[in-house]
């Protein structure tokens, strides 16, 4: 006789908002990304059970960063995808990074690797209600925009060919606990989260705490329900703004033009953008310099663009970055000549 998985509401919720949300398909290859910890741990054990329902192919990935502190984890994730009799990969950091940002970008490189050599079309993670909370604050706290208040979406592209998918952003740390405890699940207890020199241990351990006690009980709910609320509005505006931005760039006569001239340049009509509210005119902007320079622009730099718009002709701004097209001899500026911006590069 088959032993069927004993059922809670929580795999119902997953499973209906994996139908409802169509965050991953029937028969599709997924990878598991497990650190050892309660919320990929919970994951897995969902996705498992589910997986008759669904017919998936499932495995599990870890990513090993060479952290002293982390002695022994990748044995352990090891053993729990042999005792699930899942397939299991291991990618070890060549050498340790320092920064959580270094690691989290090693990591996405390490599972894309793994996705990538093993024909998996989905990586999923564990991240939950609860860290999608600590993300908006955190970014609020550095000065973020929309786009990073929105913070964790549900899915994004890694490659043209690899999905990330975060299925648990209804779930709170708080429910995958008390799951992992209820299936006896081994959670392996991380160190670094007792660590408060880590700005997102402390918004977990005191700030949310604190906002809680003294401002609402159910902060969690409310910030993650705004993460929702910025996700489905930076979805829409990207659009638009892509739609304006076409527009602003299509080839006319004028254009040709100013691109035979200047071969290696970009150009954009303001005239175009003139009407547009100021926030897609941002967007726009944003989306112009990130396409023409290979850079992240600031705050500043989208302002000094955004004012070229209605500004005299010969406006410009100043030294823009040329990211990934710099060298040590160049640099960059946008000037309005006419109709147009264009990003003109000067040799020094
Ligand atoms: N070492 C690891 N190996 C494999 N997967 C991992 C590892 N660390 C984290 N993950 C995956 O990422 C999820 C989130 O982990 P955590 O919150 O520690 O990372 P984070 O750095 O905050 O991630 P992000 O920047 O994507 O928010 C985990 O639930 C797990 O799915």
């Amino acid at each position: 006789m088959v032993n069927r998985p004993v059922w809670t509401p929580l795999h119902t919720r997953v499973h209906r908002t994996l139908q409802h949300r169509q965050l991953l398909k029937r028969q599709e290859r997924i990878l598991i990304a497990v650190s050892g910890g309660q919320d990929s741990l919970c994951l897995t054990k969902l996705l498992l059970d589910l997986q008759p329902k669904w017919g998936w192919q499932l495995a599990i990935a870890h990513c090993d960063h060479r952290w002293s502190k982390d002695a022994g984890i990748a044995d352990h994730v090891e053993q729990i995808a042999h005792n699930w009799q899942l397939p299991f990969y291991l990618q070890i950091a060549d050498y340790v990074t320092q920064s959580e940002g270094a690691a989290r970008e090693w990591r996405y490189q390490a599972l894309t690797k793994i996705a990538a050599s093993h024909s998996y079309q989905y990586i999923v993670t564990g991240h939950t209600k609860s860290d999608r909370a600590e993300t908006l604050i955190y970014n609020l706290i550095r000065g973020a925009g929309a786009d990073g208040l929105q913070a964790l979406t549900w899915q994004r592209s890694l490659t043209p060919d690899l999905q990330l998918v975060r299925p648990m952003l209804e779930v709170s740390r708080a429910e995958t606990f008390q799951f992992c405890q209820s299936f006896k699940l081994p959670i392996w207890e991380d160190v670094y989260n007792q660590d408060l020199s880590y700005a997102r241990n402390r918004i977990r351990q005191e700030l949310l705490p604190y906002l809680q006690t003294h401002f609402n009980p159910q902060v969690e709910q409310a910030l993650a329900q705004t993460g929702e609320l910025l996700r489905a509005d930076v979805e829409y505006l990207e659009q638009a703004a892509q739609n304006l931005r076409s527009q602003a760039m299509a080839i006319t006569p004028e254009s040709i033009n100013y691109t035979q001239q200047n071969s290696d340049l970009s150009s954009l009509n303001r005239v175009v953008l003139r009407d547009a509210p100021l926030a897609l005119q941002r967007r726009v902007l944003r989306q112009f310099l990130q396409a023409a320079l290979s850079i992240a622009p600031t705050f500043e730099q989208i302002e000094q663009l955004t004012f070229l718009i209605t500004a005299p002709n010969r406006s410009r701004t100043s030294s823009l970055p040329g990211g990934a097209i710099a060298s040590p001899k160049t640099s960059f500026y946008a000037e309005v000549e006419g109709n147009w911006i264009i990003i003109k590069k000067t040799d020094l």
